[in-house]
Order: C-alpha cells, then sequence, then structure tokens
C-alpha cells in the first residue's frame, strides 16, 4: 500500500509567517552555499507533503539543499519539525530517506522513527503522532513463488522436476518467485521455461498454499501458487544451475511415487481428477477487468460463472 499524497504542497495550507518562528519567504531566500542551517530553517525545508490520511510525507531527495547538512543539524532540525507536526495535528510522519543520505537515519531512530521498509536505493521511516497505538499500514507481509503443473492431455504426461541445492531430491513442479508488476501465469510460465526450456500457455490456477515463517522468505510468509499449463513444446533442455534432473512424467506415476512432497502429490491427484471429470471442476480461471476508482486493470481469478449468472440483475 502506498501513502497517497492531495494536491498541493503544505507549505500552501499553512499560516507561513511566524508559525515556526520564521519569516515567510526564508526557503528561496536562504538557498544556495553559505545558508546558515539553524533548526528553525531545518524545519522549513523538511516541512512535506499532506496525505490524504492527515499525515506528512517528507521525501528527502527532493530536498538538494540538505546534501551538505550533519546528523547533528539534521536531529534538532527534525525534532523543530516534529514539534510543528503535532502542533498541525499530523497524525504520521513518512521519512524517504535515499540510501546516500543515511546517516539520517540514526538521529531519526533516535527521535521515535522505525524503518517501514527499504527497497535498492530508498529506505522508508515512520513515526507515529497520533492518539494510541500506530494504526500505519505495514509493508508486505508474503513472497509469491509460482509453479506450473504442465500437463500434456495427449499422453498424460506431467512436466516434473528435482531441485538442484536441496537437502533432499523430490520430484516437483517447476517455478520460482515472481518478480514485482509481474502476473500469475506469466511466472509460471517464464520459470518453466527457465528451468526446462518448455514453452507453455497458462490455463488456470489450481491452488495456493500460504506458510508462515518460511526459511527461504526472509522472515516474511510464503505464497505458493500453482497452476495448469499446457505445453506447446516438448523437448526438454533444463537449466543445469537451477535443476539436477526433468523429466515428462506418466501422471500416475506421479500420484504413486513418494518421492514427491505433499503438496506436488495432492495437486497431481487434483490434475487427474480435473482430466476425468473435466477441468472446470478444478480450475480458477483468468479474467481481466477494470478497477473502478484507478483506471488501471486487475486479474481476477474464480471458478467459472455461468453465463446466466453474469448478467443477472436480481435473485429470481
Ligand atoms: N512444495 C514444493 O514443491 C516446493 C515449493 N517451493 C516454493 O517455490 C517458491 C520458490 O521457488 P524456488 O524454485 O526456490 O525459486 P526460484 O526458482 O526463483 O529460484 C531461486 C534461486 O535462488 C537461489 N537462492 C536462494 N537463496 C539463495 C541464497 N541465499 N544465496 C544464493 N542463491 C540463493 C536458489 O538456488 C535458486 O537458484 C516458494 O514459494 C517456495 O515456497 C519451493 C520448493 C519446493
Ligand atoms: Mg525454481
Amino acid at each position: 500500500m502506498r501513502a497517497s499524497r492531495s494536491g498541493g504542497a503544505w507549505r500552501a495550507v499553512l499560516p507561513r509567517a511566524g508559525h515556526c518562528g520564521f519569516p515567510a519567504g526564508r526557503r528561496g531566500a536562504s538557498r544556495g552555499p553559505g545558508r546558515r542551517w539553524d533548526a528553525p530553517a531545518v524545519a522549513d525545508e523538511l516541512r512535506g507533503e499532506p496525505d490524504r490520511f492527515g499525515g506528512v510525507s517528507v521525501q528527502l531527495a527532493r530536498l538538494g539543499a540538505l546534501d551538505r547538512l550533519d546528523a547533528a543539524s539534521f536531529r534538532t532540525g527534525l525534532q523543530a519539525a516534529i514539534q510543528q507536526w503535532r502542533s498541525e495535528g499530523r497524525i504520521a510522519v513518512w521519512l524517504h530517506i535515499p540510501i546516500l543520505q543515511s546517516r539520517f537515519i540514526a538521529p531519526a531512530a533516535s527521535l521515535g522513527f522505525c524503518f517501514h521498509h527499504a527497497e535498492s536505493n530508498s529506505s522508508t521511516l515512520t513515526l507515529w503522532l497520533g492518539e494510541g497505538p500506530s494504526r500505519l499500514p505495514g509493508y508486505a507481509t508474503h513472497q509469491l513463488g509460482v509453479a506450473g503443473a504442465v500437463f500434456d492431455e495427449n499422453t498424460r504426461k506431467i512436466l516434473v522436476v528435482q531441485d538442484r541445492n536441496k537437502l533432499k531430491n523430490m520430484w516437483k513442479f517447476p517455478g520460482g518467485l515472481s518478480e514485482p508488476g509481474e502476473d500469475i501465469g506469466d511466472t509460471a510460465v517464464r520459470e518453466v521455461f527457465e528451468e526446462t526450456g518448455i514453452k507453455s500457455e497458462f490455463k488456470s490456477l489450481l491452488s495456493i498454499r500460504q506458510q508462515h515463517a518460511n526459511p527461504g522468505a526472509f522472515g516474511k510468509s510464503d505464497m505458493y501458487i500453482i497452476c495448469r499449463l499446457k505445453p506447446y513444446s516438448f523437448t526438454i533442455n533444463f537449466c543445469q544451475h537451477e535443476c539436477l534432473r526433468c523429466e515428462w512424467m506418466d501422471l500416475s506415476d506421479l500420484i504413486k511415487t513418494e518421492n514427491t512432497t505433499p503438496i506436488t502429490s495432492r495437486v497431481a491427484r487434483l490434475l487427474l481428477y480435473g482430466y476425468r471429470e473435466g477441468f472446470d471442476k478444478i480450475d480458477f480461471t483468468m479474467e481481466e477487468l477494470p478497477a473502478v476508482y484507478t483506471g488501471l486493470f486487475y486479474k481476477l481469478y474464480h471458478k467459472e460463472l455461468p453465463d446466466n449468472y453474469r448478467t443477472m440483475t436480481g435473485m429470481d
């Protein structure tokens, strides 16, 4: 979730002169070399932009004037800014610090800020100023792994791999971690191709596993989704770095073998059920729909809805 900004800088809605104990217009006059950084001047620079929840967001990357500021002056300025935000009734502060200005993290932490998250070039710290415990939303809680159950209906064979670098060599479906902004089906198709050389197309979503404290998820929970894919190439050319073995296996053999993971065995049985009784019994298919507020599109996954239910207007 991303804190959004309502238009206009905070400066525009503040009574300017005298409010922080400095004259209006000092910002423009004080830019450039030789500026004296007293606490009100730093606080003025830090005032940030309001968000629609009553918080304020400060992007240090936009404040080039702070480039040469030392950590101690930053701390006294931030302290003055916090007083100002409190007097304005702000409920929270979001402080975005570029990695090259990380010297400001410790002074911010000493004033009560905590890490909210960090990405490659920037960290975001928050300070709750409102009543009671913080109501700020946390950052990402899960990582997403996606596997492809590539099933060839003509031969009843399923594509399986054994991972390299695993303590036990068990058969499983090829798959891996989703990339930012990547659709679930695209992850499955990409990972299957990277690991096995097999080209395929997305058909449906079959299962979702949620596991907390997954050892490979950096302390986060793991969401592992298995998709049904249809192959359109069949010659295996597997990745030697990631896989030890790769083969097209009879679905019934995968169901019988003990040398597999419980989730693979369960999904193999689900596939056999779908193959025999109709894949509509097991498939969550995907449809793209427009989002109401943002103008974006999203993917919705669910069991097929009969046409008369799609178009019905009432309960009769
Ligand atoms: N139950 C099952 O059948 C299994 C499910 N999974 C799920 O699959 C997803 C992840 O799939 P993967 O194939 O592991 O991802 P992946 O295909 O994206 O591969 C991750 C790569 O990163 C490498 N790697 C991981 N940690 C590393 C480290 N600390 N240093 C250097 N290299 C490192 C691995 O060797 C591997 O090559 C997760 O959601 C996981 O829960 C993974 C294995 C078995
Ligand atoms: Mg993998």
